[in-house]
C-alpha cells in the first residue's frame, strides 16, 4: 500500500513539475517571439549579398497560385534565380509560370519539367533537376502555397551568418476569409508556434521544409538532395544533416506566410494528421509528449495531481488552467500576427476551442493507420521516418 502511495505521490509531483515547465515554455515563446520576429530588415550593399537559387516545386493550380508565385518575381534581392519544378507536363501550373515569366522578362526564371526519380519523396523527385541546375551555392526550397514579402529573402540571407548553415521560416498563414483560415491562424499561432519557438531557443531540430534557405555544398557533403528522398519528412533530416556537421540552424525573423487558395477545415485537419504520422514515425517520443502537452489533457491530469497533493478543487483548477492557457495563446497570436487580428474575440473563442478539441481527435486518428495520402499518392510509413509508395493495382 505504501509503495502505491509513493508511486502516486511521485506521479503527482512529476505532473505538477511538467505543468510548471509548460507555463515557462508558454511565456518563453511569447517573449522570444516578441524579440525575434518582425525585426526591421537592415539595408545592405547589394555586392555583399550572395546569389540564391530558389526552388519552387509545383503540383496543380489553386486560385492563389498566380499571386503567390508573383510575390517571388517581385522580391527585393540583388541576385536570385527562380527554378520552377513541375512534375507533370499537363499540369495547369505550367501556364501560370509561363505567363509570369512573360510579365517579368527581367527576372532570371527557369522551368524544369518531369522531375527525376531519385527516391520515394515526390517533392524531392520533382525538385531534383532544378536542384542540379542551381547556379548558386545558396538554395532555397519554397513550397507552392507561400506568398513572400519583398524583403523576406534578404532577412533570411542576413540570418545565414558564417556559422549558420540553414535558415527556416516558422509556418504561419495569410489572412483569408472564413473560419477555416481563422482556425489555421489559431493553430499555427498557438500550440505550433509555442513548440517551434521553444525548439529554436533550445536548438532542437524542428526544420520545416516549406521555406528554408541552405548551403548547397553541405547538402552535397551529405550525399546530395537525393539522400533525403527516402523520407517524406525530408525537411527534418535536412536540418539534422546540418546539425550533425556542426552548423547552426536558425529561424528567420519573418514567418512563412501560407496562402493556399484551397483551404477548408477538413484539408487543415488532414494535413495535421499527415504531419503527426510523420512525427510519430521519425520521433516516437512525440507520440507520448504530444497528447500530454495539449491544454485539455494536461489540465485533466494536473487537476488530479493538485487534488492529490494539495486537496484543491479539481474543477476550479481545471477551469483556471484553461482560462490562463487561452489568454496566453491570444497574447502569442497577437505577437505573431503583429497587426490587428483578422477575427473578432468571439471568432477566436470558437476557433480556439475547435482547435483544442479537434486536435485530440486528430491524435487518435493519426494512430489508426500508418498510411499517408499526399497529393494523390499513397505511402506506407516505417519507423525511422522511411516510406514506401503504395501502388494501387490497375484493372483493365
Ligand atoms: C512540455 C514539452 C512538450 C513537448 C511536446 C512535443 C510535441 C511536438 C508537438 C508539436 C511540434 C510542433 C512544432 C514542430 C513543427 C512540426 C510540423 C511538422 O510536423 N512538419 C512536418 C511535415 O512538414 C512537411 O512535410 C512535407 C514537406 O515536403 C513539407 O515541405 C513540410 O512542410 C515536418 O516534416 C517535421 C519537422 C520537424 C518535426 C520536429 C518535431 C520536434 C518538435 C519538438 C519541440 C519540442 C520543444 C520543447 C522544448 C523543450
Ligand atoms: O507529389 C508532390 C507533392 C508535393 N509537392 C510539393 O511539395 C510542396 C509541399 O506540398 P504540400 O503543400 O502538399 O505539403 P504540406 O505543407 O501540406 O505538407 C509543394 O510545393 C508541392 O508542390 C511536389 O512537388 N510533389
Amino acid at each position: 500500500m505504501e509503495s502505491l502511495d509513493l508511486t502516486l505521490f511521485g506521479l503527482a509531483i512529476f505532473l505538477f513539475a511538467g505543468w510548471c515547465f509548460n507555463w515557462f515554455l508558454h511565456v518563453l515563446a511569447i517573449l522570444y517571439g516578441k524579440w525575434k520576429l518582425h525585426r526591421p530588415t537592415p539595408a545592405v550593399p547589394p555586392e555583399d549579398l550572395p546569389g540564391i537559387s530558389v526552388l519552387k516545386p509545383l503540383v496543380g493550380v489553386d486560385p492563389h497560385l498566380f499571386e503567390n508565385l508573383e510575390s517571388f518575381f517581385t522580391l527585393k534581392y540583388p541576385a536570385f534565380e527562380l527554378l520552377f519544378c513541375i512534375q507533370d507536363e499537363m499540369d495547369g501550373a505550367l501556364m501560370v509560370v509561363k505567363s509570369l515569366c512573360q510579365k517579368y522578362p527581367n527576372v532570371d526564371a527557369k522551368l524544369f519539367l518531369g522531375g527525376k526519380k531519385v527516391g520515394v519523396n515526390p517533392k524531392i523527385n520533382n525538385m531534383s533537376i532544378g536542384y542540379e541546375a542551381a547556379k548558386y551555392d545558396l538554395i532555397m526550397i519554397s513550397d507552392s502555397g507561400l506568398k513572400m514579402a519583398p524583403d523576406t529573402l534578404l532577412d533570411m540571407a542576413l540570418t545565414l551568418t558564417d556559422k549558420v548553415g540553414l535558415v527556416h521560416q516558422m509556418p504561419y498563414a495569410c489572412s483569408r476569409k472564413g473560419i477555416a483560415s481563422h482556425l489555421e491562424k489559431v493553430y499555427f499561432g498557438s500550440q505550433h508556434a509555442k513548440m517551434y519557438l521553444c525548439a529554436d531557443v533550445f536548438r532542437i531540430n524542428c526544420t520545416t521544409g516549406m521555406s528554408c534557405l541552405m548551403r548547397k555544398h553541405v547538402v552535397e557533403e551529405a550525399g546530395g538532395l537525393k539522400e533525403f528522398g527516402h523520407y517524406l519528412a525530408e525537411d527534418y533530416f535536412l536540418g539534422q544533416a546540418f546539425l550533425d556537421r556542426g552548423w547552426r540552424v536558425k529561424i528567420s525573423s519573418h514567418t512563412a506566410m501560407q496562402n493556399s487558395g484551397m483551404y477548408s477545415i477538413s484539408q487543415h485537419h488532414n494535413r495535421l494528421v499527415r504531419w503527426m504520422k510523420l512525427r510519430t514515425a521519425m520521433l516516437p517520443l512525440t507520440m507520448f509528449l504530444e497528447p500530454v502537452s495539449q491544454c485539455m489533457v494536461m489540465g485533466a491530469l494536473v487537476s488530479w495531481a493538485v487534488t492529490y497533493l494539495f486537496d484543491w478543487s479539481p474543477l476550479m483548477f481545471f477551469l483556471g488552467h484553461v482560462l490562463v492557457w487561452f489568454l496566453l495563446d491570444y497574447l502569442q497570436i497577437k505577437v505573431i500576427e503583429n497587426k490587428p487580428l483578422p477575427f473578432s474575440k468571439f471568432e477566436y473563442i470558437v476557433c480556439w476551442f475547435l482547435n483544442e478539441l479537434s486536435y485530440l481527435a486528430l491524435i487518435v486518428q493519426s494512430h489508426i493507420d500508418s498510411t499517408i495520402s499526399w497529393r494523390g499518392k499513397r505511402f506506407r510509413l516505417r519507423w525511422g521516418g522511411y516510406v514506401e509508395e503504395m501502388h494501387t493495382k490497375q484493372t483493365v
